[in-house]
């Protein structure tokens, strides 16, 4: 059920309560109201206060920010994760009291999370914490969108449930993470890094060129990880508010799950949903920025004519205008990719518009796309299996979509790239390249080392 009217917290718990009574059945309780503003590292660093696990999202070149605290609802799904999520969230609206006036995109019981990049890959001890698929309702989600600020309460009511407690838990949390007499932390100092068999991992890209060279594959991506150790245990908002900071026209996303924090930059959209208006990003072919205005020009000039980076990109155009043609009208590809200037490197980029049709949702098409050609390669099944048998390393959620969704069937997913997985006093950085059968070991090796510095400099290394 979606109330309209602004209804104060009492009066709305009150009949939350009452209509879980008359059912008998626990209803999801979700109340938004529009706050002054908060900085959101400061919430984030303040929700370390309440109990459960904290999320952060936010898009930097459009100032939009989602910062949860706590848990009121978790979804987690192994099979048929894509469904199972979907499902699970529309069975859970199904069961909710909404009272949201505003239905900005963004606020009243959103659903934030990700997805593992291969549930069917060994899974290591790193990546323990996080399931196939995991979507968390924030007990407390702070909203920021076109410079207003909204406070989101959601929790589960029960029929047995006193309004008086609840009231007071929710005043006491909200004085919590609403203060703003604070300040952040210091960030972390690397102790000490190391790549892990850099010798190896080029040798794999020799074989998978190879192997492409036999027609065994289009394209495969090959990622590895590099482990740092920091002088004390981490403190995650000071590494949000740099990342967000230093990374422009990027996703800043953090999933926490007790000790572990999954965390990143990414330049990448998978994609968007807003009233059925479709965003997807094709992203890959990759060089880095220049000392100057003119080396920069050059070097942009030359990726975009360069034949071995087109071709890594055209695979990823040609799979996601299909994929997206498959639910969508009124799809617009250009023909041509620009570039996309990044702090430190630069990608080629080809946008992709399209309106989704009215039966689809943006799960189904998270479905559908995950993973293109830019973190798996061409064809998605064979190149997914060639990862799944030669690569070293546990991807876990990078490379996978994270995002989150609404009520009202809005929702954006990026890819899990430029990012660390921070475990106390150790992090593992991800990186990988498009390897495609003009690759060459060393390009690729330096290609990937690029991509690692963004997250690096931000853990103080
Ligand atoms: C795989 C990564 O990045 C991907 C690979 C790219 C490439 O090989 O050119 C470019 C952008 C991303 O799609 C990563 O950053 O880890
Ligand atoms: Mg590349």
């Amino acid at each position: 059920m979606i109330q309209t009217e602004i209804k104060k917290l009492d009066e709305a718990l009150n009949e939350a309560i009452t209509i879980a009574g008359n059912k008998q059945i626990p209803q999801l309780f979700s109340i938004t109201e529009m706050i002054d503003y908060i900085d959101p590292f400061l919430f984030f660093d303040q929700a370390k206060h309440i109990e459960g696990n904290r999320v952060f999202w936010a898009s930097s070149a459009e100032n939009f920010y989602l910062v949860g605290a706590g848990e009121a609802f978790d979804i987690c799904s192994s099979v048929d994760r894509f469904d199972q999520t979907e499902a699970k969230f529309k069975a859970m609206l199904a069961e909710s009291l909404i009272y949201n006036s505003y239905r900005v995109p963004g606020t009243g019981p959103i659903a934030i999370g990700g997805f593992s990049f291969d549930p069917e890959k060994e899974k290591t001890r790193m990546w323990q914490q996080f399931p196939a698929s995991q979507f968390r309702v924030p007990a407390y989600l702070l909203t920021i969108v076109d410079g207003v600020t909204y406070l989101t309460i959601n929790t589960v009511v029960r029929p047995e449930d006193h309004q008086k407690q609840m009231e007071f838990n929710i005043a006491k949390n909200k004085k919590m993470l609403l203060a703003n007499n604070t300040s952040l932390p210091e960030g972390p100092v690397i102790n000490s890094k190391i790549e892990i068999d850099p010798v190896g991992w080029k040798e794999l890209v020799r074989r998978a060129t190879n192997d492409i060279k036999e027609e065994k594959a289009d394209k495969i991506v090959l990622a590895r990880e590099m482990r740092v150790t920091f002088e004390k245990k981490a403190n995650i908002s000071p590494i949000l508010s740099k990342l967000t900071k230093a990374q422009t026209n990027s996703y800043i996303f953090a999933f926490e799950n007790s000790d572990s924090c999954f965390l990143g930059a990414t330049p990448e959209r998978l994609v968007r949903v807003e009233d059925q208006h479709l965003l997807s990003t094709c992203l890959a072919g990759t060089a880095p920025r220049g000392k100057n205005k003119e080396e920069d020009y050059q070097i942009g000039l030359d990726l975009l004519r360069d034949v071995k980076n087109r071709e890594e990109h055209e695979f990823v155009v040609k799979m996601i205008r299909d994929a997206v043609t498959a639910c969508c009208i009124d799809v617009d590809v250009p023909s041509q990719p620009v570039l996309y200037p990044l702090k430190n490197l630069q990608h080629l980029y080809t946008p992709v518009k399209a309106r989704l049709k009215s039966e689809y949702t943006i799960i189904d098409v998270v479905k559908r796309l995950h993973p293109t050609p830019a973190l798996g390669g061409l064809p998605k099944v064979k190149s997914l299996e060639y990862i799944r048998e030669n690569e070293e390393l546990d991807r876990g959620w990078y490379g996978a979509p994270i995002g989150w969704l609404d009520a009202y069937k809005n929702g954006e997913f990026a890819v899990a790239i430029r990012s660390a997985l921070i475990q106390g006093t150790e992090a593992s950085l991800f990186s990988g390249c498009g390897v495609v059968k003009d690759s060459d070991p060393e390009a690729e090796y330096q290609e990937t080392n690029i991509k690692f510095t963004p997250m690096l400099s931000v853990l103080g290394g």
